[in-house]
């Protein structure tokens, strides 16, 4: 079974007050206080399903609002248990890539699970001590798991104390970039945890073999929810108006430019300097590039002004959560990342996303363009291509991303130099500048060209 729906409108004309079968009153009174009043497609197709016992597998456009349509069913299939919850009986779990992404949810789903009584949340992500967790696992209970695959994995491992027989429902968001990331096993070892009479939702923005493995091993007789944006694009050979199915929202120009590696530096600081307002995430492919442009850009005089934050998955726990939280207050800035933002995170304003090199995984490309046009606003993104990537346009036009060349600006001012003669008088850059080098080098090898060779 199979439902395609078409994404155009960020928000169907079906309240959420219309469902059926209906949603409670609190979980309705939490809506309208959070301002939702409308479902967006892929709400408006999943929370019924769920909700009425069905397994689902999902495949939607980012920011499409998956997070409410995995969370308001959740609360409503705990609302139905026939008792409250013992203190450590686990009636949920939600596991998504990152600790960010878990972090996030977490918030989402708080105010709705506060409607329960006596169903008490649990946050758990890396980068905090394992046994404080388990201490307060142990002092309080658990009866909602949030988290990482990893960490989830390693309290079950060590906590007998956990109750799982009594699950209603399991979430796996992003499910592909769980598997991308190497977390089969701990996967396959928490389901095979729980009982097999649960409700399970299996989230994704991009479809792979490996996402339908685990669907057939995860989920039961599951119903598929397709959401597509029919977006125009511009057919070089004719120059008509076409439409195609895409998985980007409508309101997301993609451009691409060419131009020499010497160049891009030019060409970025061009972009940037034009666009003083705007709110800007750009990409890099190491957590050492990140470092190293987090030296040298703030240097330029032409940045002055700018505010930068870097976010990466090699800065400790407390900051990164600093990052994200300092970028998601700004109203014009710029992130410079790697692709731990790549993913599910939800940063208000977001003008345009610069990917100043091309992700390791290529299926990441729809995932970094989709922080900004969410929700139906428009965004716009540019993805710098040397000329020997530029194979990556038909790979990326092939998967229905709707893409426009963008020429280099003449008005580029000449960078290098100011570099070079900055990191004569600094060490720090050039050691910097060093690992950055061999950080890309690697991954250019290892991941990248293969998948350009592969096109
Ligand atoms: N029904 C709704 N009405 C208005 N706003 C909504 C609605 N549902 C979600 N939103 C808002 O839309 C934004 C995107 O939602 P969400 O983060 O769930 O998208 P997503 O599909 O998970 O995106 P990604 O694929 O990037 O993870 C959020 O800011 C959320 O508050």
């Amino acid at each position: 079974m199979s439902d395609v729906i078409d994404s155009n409108k960020a928000l169907t004309s079906t309240r959420f007050s219309d469902l059926n079968p209906s949603l409670s009153e609190p979980v309705l009174e939490a809506l309208t206080a959070a301002g939702f009043e409308f479902c967006t497609p892929v709400q408006a197709a999943t929370i019924p399903l769920l909700c009425s016992y069905k397994d689902v597998a999902v495949d939607a456009a980012t920011g499409s609002g998956k997070t409410l349509a995995f969370v308001v069913p959740l609360v409503e299939l705990l609302r139905r248990s026939s008792a409250p919850p013992k203190p450590h009986q686990v009636m949920g779990i939600i596991i998504s890539p990152t600790r960010e992404l878990s972090s996030q949810i977490f918030k989402v789903a708080e105010p709705f699970i506060s409607t329960l009584s006596n169903v008490r949340p649990m946050l758990l992500v890396g980068g905090v001590e394992v046994k404080a967790d388990i201490r307060k696992i142990e002092d309080k209970g658990a009866n909602l798991l949030i988290g990482t695959p990893g960490r989830m994995y390693d309290i079950m491992e060590r906590m007998d104390i956990l109750d799982f027989r009594n699950l209603e429902i399991l979430i796996l968001d992003e499910a592909d970039r769980l598997l991308d990331m190497g977390f089969q096993k701990q996967i396959n070892s928490i389901i095979s945890r729980l009982p097999k009479l649960r409700r399970t939702g299996l989230f994704s923005a991009t479809q792979t073999e490996a996402v339908e493995e685990l669907s057939k091993a995860g989920l039961r007789n599951p119903v598929r929810v397709e959401v597509r944006a029919e977006v125009k694009r511009l057919n070089e050979s004719t120059s008509s108006q076409q439409l195609a199915a895409s998985k980007t929202p409508s309101g997301l120009h993609i451009e691409y430019l060419e131009c020499e590696a010497d160049k891009k530096l030019s060409q970025l600081i061009d972009l940037l300097t034009k666009n003083k307002t705007k709110k800007f995430i750009i990409y890099f492919m190491t957590c050492a590039s990140v470092d190293y442009w987090d030296v040298v850009l703030p240097r330029l005089s032409s940045l002055k002004g700018f505010t930068l934050i870097s976010l990466h998955g090699q800065m400790k726990q407390a900051a990164r959560e600093k990052a994200l939280a300092s970028f998601t207050s700004l109203s014009s800035g710029i992130l410079l990342c790697t692709d731990v933002a790549a993913r599910g995170l939800d940063i208000p304003g977001v003008d345009c996303i610069v990917q100043y090199d091309l992700p390791q995984d290529p299926n990441v490309f729809i995932h970094r363009v989709g922080r900004t046009a969410r929700m139906g606003r428009q965004g716009s993104a540019i993805v710098f291509l040397m000329p020997k990537e530029e194979a990556y346009v038909e790979f990326l036009r092939r998967r229905g991303v709707p893409l426009e060349e963008r020429k280099c600006s003449d008005e580029a001012p000449d960078i290098i130099p100011l570099i070079r003669s900055a990191a004569k008088k600094d060490r720090n850059i050039m050691e910097k500048g060093l690992r950055a080098f061999v950080s890309y080098i690697r991954a250019y090898k290892e991941h990248h060209c293969s998948y350009i060779l592969r096109t």
